[in-house]
């Protein structure tokens, strides 16, 4: 279990960190997600113990951490650009933690070269035991850093960015097999991400930040499916975002009833396309003209102007379209599934 408690942490003026408390439970992985200087990086180097926090704690197992090294954490970590040690091979670069042990807790040789052997193994580069840093593709290069970071067998794997410079289909790949490597090991894991698809891919957890404070906590589904605040749905996938009056505790979008606000006044309403549902016209239902239709693969984007000018996008499948015989001009029906309204000026 991880426990941050309260953690706060600043540069000079400027709050990286603003009271910032979160638990991981044992054997989890936990994205932490957010833009560019959203504070990821840096609670990372905390919970490594290579940054102390000005205010707050840090219990790693029910210990209090916070004052204690990085060695001393029993933690691992891979950074986007951790480099590899290049004058040693992928085998020698994997020993590497070991070998440096001091005393009775290093290994003997022969159990050095068997715990190397099972960690090419796992990442499976068994073939490249040999080989130097150079020698190899970048997404190799990455699982060489796991392994390595991984044969001191620690109690919480860290990773920023771990895929961060590969290409996309390699970052796939990666993906995917740090998954597998995390079921299998049952590790407690926290990596950094800018990338919303594989924080909803890869974890368990995604930990939703922005501007050094958490905005959500939950499982992918959670976070997709009910985010919390204005700044998750923007954040999280393609929404369209309507600004609307609030009367009544009824949200109205240019006459057309749009979902229930919690307060009166002006706010905005948060609409996935998917949950734009486009249908024949029918005088039961809101009318919108088609503006715009796209065809990406088997997924089909429309765009629908409602009532008073406001254009919505929708989302739906090749069948629906054909079936509609949807096409720029065509007037149809709409009935929104879902929306959550935000009440406030600039949400
Ligand atoms: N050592 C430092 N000195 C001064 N400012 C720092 C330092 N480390 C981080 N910051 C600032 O703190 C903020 C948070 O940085 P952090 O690296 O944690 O963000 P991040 O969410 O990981 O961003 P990115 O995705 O770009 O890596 C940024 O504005 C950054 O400029």
């Amino acid at each position: 279990m991880i426990e941050v408690e309260n953690v706060s942490k600043r540069f000079g003026n400027f709050a990286a960190l603003d009271q910032v408390s979160l638990r991981v439970a044992q054997g989890k992985l936990v994205a932490l997600l957010g833009p560019s200087g959203s504070g990821k990086t840096t609670l990372l180097r905390i919970l490594a113990g290579l940054e102390q926090p000005d205010d707050g704690r840090i219990r790693l197992g029910g210990i209090d951490a916070t004052g204690l090294g990085t060695r001393d954490r029993k933690v691992g970590f891979v950074f986007q650009h951790y480099a590899l040690f290049r004058h040693m091979t992928v085998a020698e670069n994997i020993a590497f933690g070991l070998k440096v042990r001091k005393g009775a807790n290093r290994p003997s040789k022969a159990a050095i070269t068997e715990k190397v052997h099972t960690l090419l193994e796992l990442v499976q580069l068994e073939g490249l035991a040999g080989r130097y840093p150079s020698q190899l593709s970048g997404g190799q290069r990455q699982r060489v850093a796991l392994a390595r970071a991984l044969a001191v067998e620690p109690r919480l794997l860290l990773l920023d960015e771990p895929f961060g410079a590969l290409d996309a289909q390699v970052r796939k790949d990666l993906r995917r097999w740090l998954r597998h490597l995390h079921d299998e090991m049952g590790l407690t894991g926290v990596f950094v991400t800018h990338d919303q698809e594989e924080a909803l891919e890869v974890a368990d957890e995604v930990v939703v930040m922005n501007k050094g404070r958490i905005e959500q906590i939950g499982t992918p589904a959670e976070i997709y499916d009910s985010p919390a605040t204005p700044f998750v749905y923007r954040f999280l996938g393609n929404v369209n975002a309507v600004a609307c009056r609030v009367a009544g505790g009824q949200a109205q979008v240019g006459g057309l009833h749009i979902g229930e606000g919690r307060a009166d006044g002006p706010g905005t309403a948060f609409i996935r396309p998917h949950d734009v549902e486009v249908l024949e016209l029918s005088p039961d239902l809101p009318q919108a003209r088609v503006r715009q239709v796209v065809v990406l693969g088997p997924v089909v984007r429309a765009e629908l102007e409602l009532a008073g000018g406001v254009t919505v996008e929708a989302e739906l499948s090749r069948d629906i379209k054909d079936k509609l015989g949807l096409r720029r001009g065509l007037e149809v029906s709409v009935f929104l599934r879902k929306a959550r309204v935000f009440v406030g000026e600039n949400v």
